[in-house]
């Protein structure tokens, strides 16, 4: 079962709300929403505040991607805020195990998600604990970024991993996500498909949407 997850980052900000609702009815299952702090990464984007804002404007599951360090500070507010989904980096973390389970405290689901460079290995004891694992496939920080193809192998042994292991977690991938890429990440055994530019800078978002899937699940046809 294949999920698409438009990233907000790329959306209108003037008119968001419509902008997700337009998403949301082409049958995007989860919206991604980029957290940025101006450390981890680069880029400064948005807080609680606005997922609070948004949460009366869609019934989508929200998939929310802390780019941040530290970012025990910050769990309780984006949950009581409507998040979903609290996915925290790996990289951004020192006391990783005690921050997944402060995130499933609060009764939300968990992810994690790890940098292009970053080895599966620094999940390895967590991995029965996570609900999502999100492959970054550009460097963090940006939308509209170049698709990295070197995490196409981990993609296929997180997917092995969680296969051998009769484990749950979901594999999602983000960074330069599109309908040339998507088959090839879902070949892979990616199964939430993040794209920014792809959806929200196309002229018709919502095809877009269908696109993206289209693609994606005739790959994985192909494969069964
Ligand atoms: O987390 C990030 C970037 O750090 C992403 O979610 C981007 O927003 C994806 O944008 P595209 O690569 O799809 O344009």
């Amino acid at each position: 079962m294949l999920k698409i997850a438009p990233s907000i980052l790329s959306a209108d900000f003037a008119h968001l709300a419509q902008s997700v609702q337009k998403v949301e009815q082409a049958g995007a299952e989860y919206l991604h929403i980029d957290v940025m702090d101006g450390h981890f990464v680069p880029n400064i984007t948005l807080g609680p505040l606005l997922v609070k804002a948004l949460r009366p404007h869609s019934k989508m599951f929200f998939d929310v991607h802390l780019m941040i360090e530290q970012p025990e500070r910050y769990i309780d507010d984006f949950v009581q805020a409507g998040a979903d989904l609290i996915c925290i980096h790996a990289e951004a973390c020192t006391h990783l195990h005690r921050c997944v389970t402060q995130i499933k405290e609060t009764g939300a689901k968990v992810g994690v998600a790890l940098n292009p460079h970053t080895p599966l290995n620094v999940i390895q004891y967590i991995l029965p604990l996570l609900d999502l694992v999100l492959l970054m496939t550009v460097n963090p920080g940006f939308g509209g970024q170049k698709f990295i193809p070197q995490v196409l192998p981990k993609i296929d042994e997180l997917s092995r991993l969680i296969k051998q292991n009769g484990l749950t977690a979901e594999i999602e991938v983000d960074g330069g996500i599109n309908a040339e890429t998507a088959p090839l990440v879902a070949r892979a055994g990616a199964r939430v498909l993040v794209a920014g530019s792809a959806v929200f800078g196309a002229p018709d978002p919502a095809q877009a949407v269908h696109d993206i899937r289209r693609a994606a699940e005739q790959a994985t046809a192909a494969i069964c």
